[in-house]
C-alpha cells in the first residue's frame, strides 16, 4: 500500500518504518526540516533500540522516504496517518492544534479517495473533528472525494518500540465503514502470524477510549503500587516481597507493579490527567484517575524527602550523583522524568548534583534542565561518584545493575545510596557495607 506518515516523531517512525519494513510504500513527513534532512542522512533524531538499522535498510530499498512537503505525498495515498504530538494543555486536556491542522491540511491538498487514521492518542470525538475539518476544506474548494477517519491508537513503549510494533499484542480499529475496516486488517494483516484474534475491530469513539483506558489502568498499577510501598516502610513490611507476593496471583500478574520514583514519560501523565479532564467535561468527577495523578506527583518527590531526612533540609555544601535521567531505560526521553523533579528540589535547597545517564545527556542540558545551575555532566557513572555524599539511582539502566560496589563505596564521601528503582538489594549492601535507601522498605543502616 501507499502510506503517508505524518508527524515522524518516535510513533510516526516506528510505525512509518515498521510498515516500509513490511514491504509498503511510505513517506514521513514533519514539519521540522533538520529533523528531515537529518534522516535523509541517515541520522535518527531519537535513540530507540534497532530503529536505526531498518531505517537505513527501508530507505536504501525506497520503501521508506521522507519528506516536509504533504502536499506532494497525498495523491493515490491508500492511507494517511497522523501521528503528530498531542501534549497536555493548560486546562490537562490533550491540546489538538497539530492533529487538526494536519487535518487541515489534508483537506486542503487531497485529490483521490483516502482513509485518514488517527494514531496521535486523542479524545473521544476527535475523529469527527478530523472529519468535520477535511469536509470544510474540500467544501471550500468545491471538492467531492471520498475519505473515511479511522482510530488506531498506538499502544508501543519507547525502549521496545520495534518488537511492540512488530509483534504487537493488538492492534486496535475504530472504524464505522465496514469496507474501511477490511483495508485496515490488511494493512495489518502481516504482523499476525496466525490469524487476526489480536486485531480488534470497533467503533471510532471506543478505539479512541481504548487508548486512555490502557495508559491510565498501567498508571493505576503503579500508583497503587507506590502508595502500598509507602506504607509498607511505615509498617516495616518489605514491598519487594510484597510485590512478588501479589503478582504470582495470574489475576494480578507481575508486570507494571515495580513501585519507584513515579512514573514519568510523554504518555501517562498527559493522558491520565487527559480522561480525567474529559470525564469532568461530562460532569463526571473521576475521583480514582484523579488520585493516580496527585499519588504519582507525590512520589516524584519520595526520594528527595529521604535525602532530605538523612542530610538535613539544608543540602548547601553536599553533592549527590545522579545515575539515570530519562523517564526509563533505553531512551534518551526525559519528558516528565522524575529526574527534573528531584534535581531541581535538591538544588533549590542548595545541593551540587553530578549526573550521568547513558543517553539523556543531551536531552538534559538543552532542554528539561537548561538553565539549572549546579549540575555538573559526566561522562561516566564512575566519574559521577567522585567526590559525592551519596549516589541516587534514579533509571534503571542495565549498566546500573551491576556496579562495581567497591569502587562506588571508595570513591563517594560516604557509602550511602538512594535507590529509586529498587535495583539493589539490602543484602548485596550490606556485604559491601552500605547505607542504604530504597523504595517501600526502612533504610538499611550502614
Ligand atoms: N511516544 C510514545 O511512546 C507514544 C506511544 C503511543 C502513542 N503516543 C502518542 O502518539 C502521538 C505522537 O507522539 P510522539 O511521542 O511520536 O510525538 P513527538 O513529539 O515525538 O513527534 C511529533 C512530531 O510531529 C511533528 N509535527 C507537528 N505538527 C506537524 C504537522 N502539521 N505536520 C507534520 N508534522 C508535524 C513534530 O515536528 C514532531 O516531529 C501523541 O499523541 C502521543 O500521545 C506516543
Ligand atoms: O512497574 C512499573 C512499570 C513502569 N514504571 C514507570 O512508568 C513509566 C512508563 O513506562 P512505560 O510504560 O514502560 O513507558 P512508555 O514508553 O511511556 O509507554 C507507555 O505509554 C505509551 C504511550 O501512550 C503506551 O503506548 C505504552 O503502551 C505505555 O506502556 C516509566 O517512568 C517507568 O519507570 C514504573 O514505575 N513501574
Amino acid at each position: 500500500m501507499k502510506i503517508t506518515v505524518i508527524g515522524t516523531g518516535y510513533v510516526g517512525l516506528v510505525s512509518g518504518t515498521c510498515f516500509a519494513e513490511m514491504g509498503n510504500k511510505v513517506t514521513c513527513i514533519d514539519v521540522d526540516e533538520t529533523k528531515i534532512s537529518k534522516l535523509k542522512e541517515g541520522i535518527i533524531p531519537i535513540y530507540e533500540p534497532g530503529l536505526e538499522v531498518m531505517v537505513a535498510k527501508n530507505f536504501e530499498r525506497k520503501t521508506l522516504n521522507f519528506s516536509t512537503k504533504l502536499s506532494e505525498h497525498l495523491d493515490n495515498c491508500d492511507i494517511a496517518f497522523i501521528a503528530v504530538g498531542t501534549p497536555m494543555g493548560d486546562d490537562g486536556s490533550a491540546d489538538l492544534k497539530y492533529v487538526l491542522q494536519v487535518a487541515k491540511e489534508i483537506g486542503q491538498h487531497m485529490s483521490t479517495p483516502l482513509i485518514v487514521v488517527d494514531k496521535s492518542t486523542v479524545p473521544v470525538g476527535t475523529a469527527d473533528k478530523v472529519r468535520a475539518t477535511i469536509n470544510s476544506e474540500l467544501e471550500k474548494r468545491g471538492a467531492d472525494i471520498d475519505f473515511d477517519v479511522v482510530s488506531n491508537p498506538e499502544f508501543l513503549k519507547e525502549g521496545d518500540a520495534i518488537s511492540d510494533f512488530m509483534k504487537p499484542d493488538r492492534v486496535v480499529i475504530g472504524a464505522d465503514r465496514e469496507d474501511t475496516a477490511e483495508t485496515m486488517r490488511t494493512l495489518y494483516s502481516p504482523f499476525f502470524r496466525s490469524g487476526s484474534a489480536r486485531l480488534i475491530v470497533m467503533d471510532v469513539r471506543s478505539a479512541e477510549m481504548t487508548k486512555y483506558v490502557a495508559n491510565a489502568m498501567l498508571a493505576t498499577k503503579i500508583s497503587f503500587m507506590n502508595e502500598i510501598a509507602n506504607i509498607c516502610e511505615l509498617v516495616g513490611a518489605d514491598v519487594n516481597d510484597v510485590r512478588i507476593g501479589i503478582g504470582s496471583d495470574s489475576r494480578i500478574g507481575y508486570s507494571f507493579i515495580y513501585p519507584g520514583a513515579g512514573y514519568g514519560g510523554s504518555c501517562f501523565p498527559k493522558d491520565v490527567k487527559a480522561l480525567h479532564r474529559t470525564a469532568k467535561e461530562y460532569g463526571f468527577n473521576a475521583e480514582l484517575i484523579g488520585s493516580v495523578e496527585a499519588v504519582n506527583d507525590r512520589q516524584k518527590l519520595v526520594i528527595a524527602k529521604k535525602v532530605i531526612n538523612r542530610f538535613g533540609e539544608d543540602l548547601s555544601g553536599k553533592t549527590f550523583a545522579i545515575w539515570g535521567l530519562s523517564f526509563k531505560p533505553d531512551t534518551d526521553d526525559m519528558r516528565e522524568a522524575p529526574a527534573i523533579y528531584i534535581i531541581k528540589e535538591l538544588v533549590s535547597r542548595g545541593a551540587k548534583i553530578k549526573a550521568y545517564d547513558p543517553k539523556a545527556m543531551h536531552e538534559a542540558q538543552e532542554c528539561y534542565l537548561k538553565g539549572v545551575e549546579n549540575i555538573t555532566y559526566c561522562n561516566s557513572k564512575y566519574e559521577a561518584i567522585v567526590d559525592a555524599d551519596a549516589m541516587i539511582l534514579l533509571t534503571d539502566w542495565k549498566e546500573f545493575r551491576i556496579p562495581d560496589f567497591e569502587e562506588l563505596k571508595t570513591q563517594l564521601k560516604e557509602p550511602v545510596v538512594f535507590d529509586g528503582r529498587n535495583q539493589y538489594s539490602d543484602k548485596m549492601m550490606k556485604k559491601h557495607g552500605f547505607e542504604y535507601f530504597q523504595i517501600g522498605k526502612q533504610p538499611l543502616k550502614g
